[in-house]
């Protein structure tokens, strides 16, 4: 059979249905809706998986099956680029085109196109890896999927169920097997290995503290938590003391309900099943594990957030002093990647007291990935807790080849080395993230109490406006979106009214997940802050009329 005809006739079996077609748009997450309606979508997306592939001369490109933290009735897709990286910007279109094609002869035809535009060798090999979260639609989607992966002739290896930066990992380690950036061993295996080598070198000068416990949101995070603690030091070797908290996966119902990180960060509390106490250390992954953030109650018993910005400024300021404790400082250029989201508190925190440098990016991982390989070593997080830090090729060969001068500066290096491997250098990663997070806490016998004392955050407020048409609502392009360029007149008007705000910031854009458009604002006060909120999203009312 041809190629044409065996992509039309598995096609036939994973129809589009007609109302959505020309409604998929591949966004900042892939793909991502009520899984119901996701088969097409599925098996488009290995079309496009099979092209990229071969587009690259037979690199492998990685398929995760997901919807994070969505409920358990959506799911989604996206592409893993060879380096583990997301699908690089320009092929999302293609997706999107591919998506929407209205027929099989259609999108025969849109695929034709595309072999032919982004001039692809159809007898180049395609190299294609895939997993999926532990949702139930997960294995009907890796059936459709396969489909086009055995129309397009392409060579798989399906990993199952793992978390997502799991598969991103894997991606990376297959295509730099053999090569001096080999990233690791080709297995989840590899992955429990390579992190606990790491956490048990960073760990070696000092000694796990309290417990923390860890709400894996009913998601895939928690049976890879359970194995990922086979690999590493029990609390009496000085490892961690964990408590694994909502890892039930075989009731699909609760998978982010009531707990996880975007209930804990959107809510501004713990899951109602907590039982934690005062003080006690607690941390919430998101449903495919690539999101984390911390938090507790103080001692009156107020709940308090350790949010994205937090793990960044503990992250950049631990990174930087372990730099100049090693004597590398002058040659290890540490800086921070925000957005505009990121509290004003924490930006002059990392400038002013932590004397690092900061770049702010649009809103989107990608973003803030891409600035961050321009550091030496790049800290990134957004506020909801997806981020990591990643080291340039040139910061690597300094670390690695650094003779430490005394005893004090080869410990620091030691520590310095084993962060490197530590931390997941493809994207986000909230198993990796928390190891971090506690090799940081115990080197500086911090509890939360005393991480969140290192600066004080700023009132700030979030509100999301609906409008007739979000897109009339456009940023200027280099102000990282916090200045509107359209409807005309709408930026002056929130200039004068922040004006009238001590230590006033705030700002309007469109939403690139929903449709709305996102005020967001600080004062100096709580009052002040919900009023200026008030006031901005007034505004973007009155230019964004129904
Ligand atoms: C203010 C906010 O939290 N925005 C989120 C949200 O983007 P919006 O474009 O603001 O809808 O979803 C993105 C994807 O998950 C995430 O990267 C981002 O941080
Ligand atoms: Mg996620």
């Amino acid at each position: 059979m041809s190629h044409d005809q065996a992509v039309k006739e598995a096609s036939a079996k994973h129809p589009t249905p007609a109302e959505l077609v020309g409604k998929f748009q591949y966004g900042t997450a892939g793909f991502r809706m009520k899984a119901k309606i996701l088969d097409s979508v599925v098996y488009r997306v290995g079309l496009l998986a099979s092209l990229r592939s071969r587009k690259l001369n037979g690199q492998t490109i990685g398929v995760m099956i997901t919807a994070s933290h969505n409920p358990p009735e959506d799911n989604g897709v996206k592409l893993v680029d060879p380096m583990g990286e997301m699908l690089e910007g320009s092929w999302e279109k293609y997706a999107t085109q591919l998506a929407n094609a209205d027929s099989d002869e259609h999108l025969v035809q849109v695929y034709n196109e595309l072999v032919k535009t982004l001039k692809v060798n159809l007898d180049a090999p395609a190299r294609v890896i895939f997993a999926r979260d532990t949702r139930a639609s997960g294995s009907r989607l890796v059936e459709c999927l396969n489909d086009a992966l055995t129309a397009t002739k392409a060579e798989v290896t399906d990993y199952r169920i793992l978390t997502t930066p799991q598969l991103h990992y894997l991606v990376r380690c297959v295509n730099t097997k053999g090569t001096q950036e080999e990233y690791g061993e080709v297995s989840e295996k590899g992955y429990y290995e390579k992190l606990a080598a790491a956490f048990k070198q960073a760990m070696e000068h000092t000694k796990g503290q309290g417990h923390l416990t860890v709400d894996c949101a009913n998601g895939v995070g928690g049976p890879k938590l359970r194995e990922l603690l086979k690999y590493l030091p029990s609390p009496a070797d000085g490892g961690l003391d964990i408590k694994v908290v909502n890892d039930d996966v075989h009731k699909p119902e609760t998978l982010n309900h009531q707990c996880g990180a975007d209930f804990v960060k959107t809510n501004q509390r713990a899951p109602p099943s907590s039982k934690a106490g005062p003080g006690d250390r607690c941390c919430s992954l998101d449903g495919d594990a690539d999101r984390i953030v911390y938090y507790f109650q103080d001692e009156k018993n107020v709940f308090r957030l350790l949010d994205g910005d937090r793990i960044a400024t503990l992250a950049a300021s631990f990174i930087a002093e372990l730099a100049r404790q090693s004597g590398l400082m002058d040659k290890l250029t540490v800086g921070v990647v925000q957005t505009a989201y990121a509290n004003g508190a924490s930006t002059t925190y990392i400038q002013k007291n932590l004397g690092l440098q900061i770049v702010c990016t649009p809103t989107g991982v990608k973003h803030l990935h891409h600035a961050a390989t321009r550091f030496d070593v790049g800290v990134y997080f957004e506020a909801n807790g997806h981020g990591t830090v990643v080291f340039s090729p040139s910061a690597l060969k300094s670390i690695h080849t650094h003779q430490p001068q005394s005893p004090a500066q080869a410990d620091a290096l030691t520590t310095l080395m084993a962060l490197t491997d530590l931390i997941n250098q493809t994207v986000g990663d909230a198993l990796s993230d928390m190891l971090l997070v506690e090799v940081i806490l115990a080197h500086k016998g911090f509890s939360c109490a005393e991480w969140l004392q290192t600066y004080t955050d700023l009132p700030n407020r979030l509100v999301r406006v609906e409008v007739a048409d979000r897109n009339l609502f456009t940023t200027v392009e280099g102000t990282a979106e916090r200045q509107l360029a359209t409807p005309a007149g709408a930026q002056k008007d929130i200039e004068k009214v922040v004006a009238k705000y001590k230590d006033g910031r705030s700002f309007a854009r469109a939403s690139g997940t929903e449709d709305a458009v996102r005020v967001y604002a600080e004062a100096s006060t709580r009052a002040e802050a919900e009023d200026l909120a008030a006031a901005v999203a007034q505004i973007v009312r009155k230019y964004g009329a129904k």
